[in-house]
């Protein structure tokens, strides 16, 4: 399976494509409506996420709720775009527009055409204006922002529903930590069964005092002019196992995980099961030893590898932690340099999340799924969603019962 996503931040539309889908995926346009929705929540984030829609729109790959098994391409529609028409434009645009810009008084819908001089630290900005050469941060920042993330989420409520359809892959994602606040080490892992009430809870956290200590620590970086970054944490459960390999390494299912979800804006670690905790353990308690279950199957007797080993799927649960860097507008302005005039300035703040670990929580899954659904698709193969499931139960069947 391939995807690509296309389309700036206050451009009129984000596009992605995912190619590689078998025909007979039940999904309709209100799933990946509500994928979209679970994105916007979470205690913390900005004024955009409350004026803006994304307006979604199917354009291929989809007909009455099924797949085609052609590419999969959609557009989610920007509902602010007619203010930024003319800072946005496509095509070239008269000097005037930019001109009425300098003036110091000019409102704000004729100012947002002025170029952004001041890169702001802890975004592409700089190194973006340097690689690219311009002299204006706006053509970086627009494809940088993690506004892009709606396309990933969009294809990766395709990719759940044909992980559900073809192997009963369930996927779920909570909120371990913001800033220095987090649900304890020992809470249960949540399951499929409680994804609504992550999704009520303001922070997206399995636990109540975990959630009350995170959305106070919000409300206090808010009040001083600060902002957080935190810790989620992804869950596949009903995984097979055997996705990956341990023959190369750009096929095992461990390092395709983490890439997928260090390519999210702002992650900035990633854990495979217990990770870098695991590397303070001696090896007698970091290891999952191997016995017989009650009805004398070949199990683990514990999860700290997170459900792979050797770069393989297990089939225990999988278990992948991301960690993400406070937000970089921090409204109490940072210092950068005027790269026009020179001189020392602050960075530009208009607006900003003060935390979006709570959607970070909700791409990191999506990110799990298409890495899930290629890796399904690699082994599986099948044309129809049919044919992945008869091959998938082949597969299992073929394993010895006690194995199994
Ligand atoms: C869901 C989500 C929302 C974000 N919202 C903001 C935001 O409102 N303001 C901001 O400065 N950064 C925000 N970011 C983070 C920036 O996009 C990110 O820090 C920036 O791209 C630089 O990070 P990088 O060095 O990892 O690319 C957000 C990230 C994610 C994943
Ligand atoms: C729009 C979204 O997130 C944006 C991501 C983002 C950034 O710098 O990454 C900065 C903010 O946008 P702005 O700078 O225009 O206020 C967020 O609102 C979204 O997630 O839909």
């Amino acid at each position: 399976m391939r995807w690509l996503t296309a389309g700036e931040s206050h451009g009129p539309a984000l596009v992605a494509v995912l190619e590689g889908l078998p025909s007979g995926v039940e999904v309709t346009s209100a799933d990946i409506q509500e994928a979209l929705a679970r994105r916007r929540l979470g205690h913390g984030r900005g004024a955009r996420q409350k004026f803006e829609q994304d307006e979604l729109e199917i354009i291929g790959g989809l007909r009455h709720g099924v797949t085609l098994g052609s590419p999969f391409a959609l557009r989610i529609g920007n509902s602010e775009w007619p203010k930024w028409e003319t800072v946005m434009s496509p095509d070239p645009v008269p000097a005037e527009a930019f001109a009425a810009a300098d003036d110091v008084n000019a409102p704000k819908e004729i100012a947002r055409n002025r170029p952004l001089t001041r890169p702001r630290p802890g975004h592409a900005d700089l190194v973006g204006m340097q690689k690219y050469g311009f002299t204006d941060a706006r053509p970086v920042l627009e494809r940088a922002s993690a506004r892009e993330t709606a396309a990933r989420v969009a294809l990766g409520a395709v990719a759940a529903a044909y992980l559900a359809q073809t192997a009963g892959i369930r996927l779920v994602s909570h909120t371990v930590a913001v800033g220095g606040a987090g649900v304890s080490d020992d809470a249960p892992l949540p399951g499929p069964g409680d994804v609504a009430a992550l999704d009520a809870d303001p922070v997206r956290a399995s636990e109540a005092a975990g959630s009350a200590a995170m959305v106070a620590e919000i409300d206090a970086a808010h009040k001083s002019g600060d902002t957080l970054g935190g810790v989620v944490e992804v869950l596949a459960y009903g995984c097979p196992p055997g996705l990956g390999s341990h023959v190369h390494w750009d096929r095992r299912l461990d390092a395709r995980l983490a890439g997928a979800l260090m390519g999210i804006q702002a992650i900035k670690g990633v854990e495979v099961g217990d990770g870098f905790r695991t590397a303070a353990r001696r090896g007698s308690e970091a290891h999952d030893e191997i016995g017989r279950d009650e009805t004398g199957a070949i199990r683990r007797a514990t999860n700290r590898a997170g459900g792979t080993e050797g770069g393989m799927s297990t089939g225990d649960v999988l278990r992948v932690r991301a960690a993400m860097k406070p937000i970089s507008t921090v409204p109490r302005a940072l210092a950068t340099v005027d790269v026009v005039s020179g001189e020392p300035a602050t960075a530009i703040h208009q607006r900003s999340d003060v935390c979006a670990v709570p959607a970070a929580g909700v791409v990191a899954e999506a990110m799990v799924a298409l890495v899930l659904a290629d890796a399904i698709a690699e082994k599986f193969g099948g044309d129809s969603v049919t044919e992945t499931r008869r091959n998938v139960e082949a597969y299992l069947a073929a394993i010895p019962e006690e194995m199994r």
